[in-house]
């Protein structure tokens, strides 16, 4: 990966995914999108590529969107380094990246495969600054609808899929026996970050580039917010509230730009 350019090696008539990953017929996986194959470029490169299911966008308007996607350089978010296009068969192929999804390793049960909070901490880190680059620092704004970031981070927190505001709100610690002092203080930080980013009302919410200042910043500074109304069961919340948010909400004229999350 890197901040190099996109090379369209793969042109319509040289299609050939099957010669590319004759080597290793190996499925990493499935998405929304289509399946996914390991696969070897005659250069020895291993990459990831995504043979796409039902396409809306054809001929040109393929090529449009992936010549979006292609001006996408950032170490943190993965490299597009080619496409296939022939008749209505498409797909996209990318760098190869060893590691696999990140889901495997935040969730995994596996006690000695858990990922350290350090670890865990370069991880928010990098993608805050992956989304922060498409939010700012691309040609174009672009909007990834498909990352709840703040959940991403809420759950490689706490390590589970789970609510914990009045944990944190009421001194108590989120369960963490084996960590240290030191770490719980990164870890709680990374919390209410994550609490700040799901406020209902946008205009609650920080832009990327207060998160990413949050996530550098002194631990120890960061203010808890309001508890977030998306919350599962909570009767307490008062109707009269709800109701400000989502005035709020739908009058924000933080509007999307554009949404380019391969809205193929
Ligand atoms: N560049 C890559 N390198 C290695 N493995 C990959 C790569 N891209 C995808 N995969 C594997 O293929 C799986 C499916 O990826 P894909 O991007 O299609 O779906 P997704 O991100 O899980 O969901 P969605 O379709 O909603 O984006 C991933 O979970 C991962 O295991």
């Amino acid at each position: 990966m890197g901040n190099r350019k996109t090379t369209w090696h793969y042109q319509t008539d040289t299609l050939n995914i099957k010669k590319i990953t004759r080597n290793v017929k190996h499925k990493l996986g499935e998405g929304g999108y289509g399946y996914v194959y390991r696969g070897t470029l005659r250069s020895g490169n291993e990459v990831a590529i995504k043979i796409l299911k039902q396409s809306k966008a054809h001929g040109q308007d393929f090529i449009d969107e992936v010549a979006t996607i292609g001006r996408i350089h950032h170490v943190n978010i993965v490299q597009l380094i080619g496409f296939f296009l022939k008749d209505s068969k498409q797909a996209l192929v990318y760098d190869f990246m060893s590691n696999g999804s990140l889901d495997k390793h935040i969730f995994t049960k596996e006690r000695d495969k858990f990922l350290d909070y350090k670890k865990i901490y370069e991880i928010a880190l990098g993608v805050a600054r992956g989304i922060e680059y498409l939010h700012r620092g691309c040609d174009r704004q672009i909007l990834h609808f498909d990352i709840n970031f703040e959940m991403l981070l809420m759950e490689m927190a706490s390590r589970r899929k789970n609510w914990v505001y009045d944990h944190v709100n009421e001194g108590e610690s989120v369960e963490m026996d084996e960590v240290v002092e030191k770490e719980r203080e990164v870890i709680k930080n990374m919390i209410i970050i994550a609490l700040w980013c799901i406020q209902l009302s946008p205009n609650h919410r920080p832009p990327m580039n207060n998160v990413l200042e949050m996530l550098e910043g002194d631990i120890g500074n960061i203010q808890m917010p309001q508890k977030p109304l998306i919350y599962p069961s909570d009767e307490s919340v008062d109707d009269d509230r709800v109701e400000m948010e989502l005035e709020t909400f739908s009058t924000s004229s933080s509007a999307p730009i554009i949404s380019a999350s391969f809205p193929f």
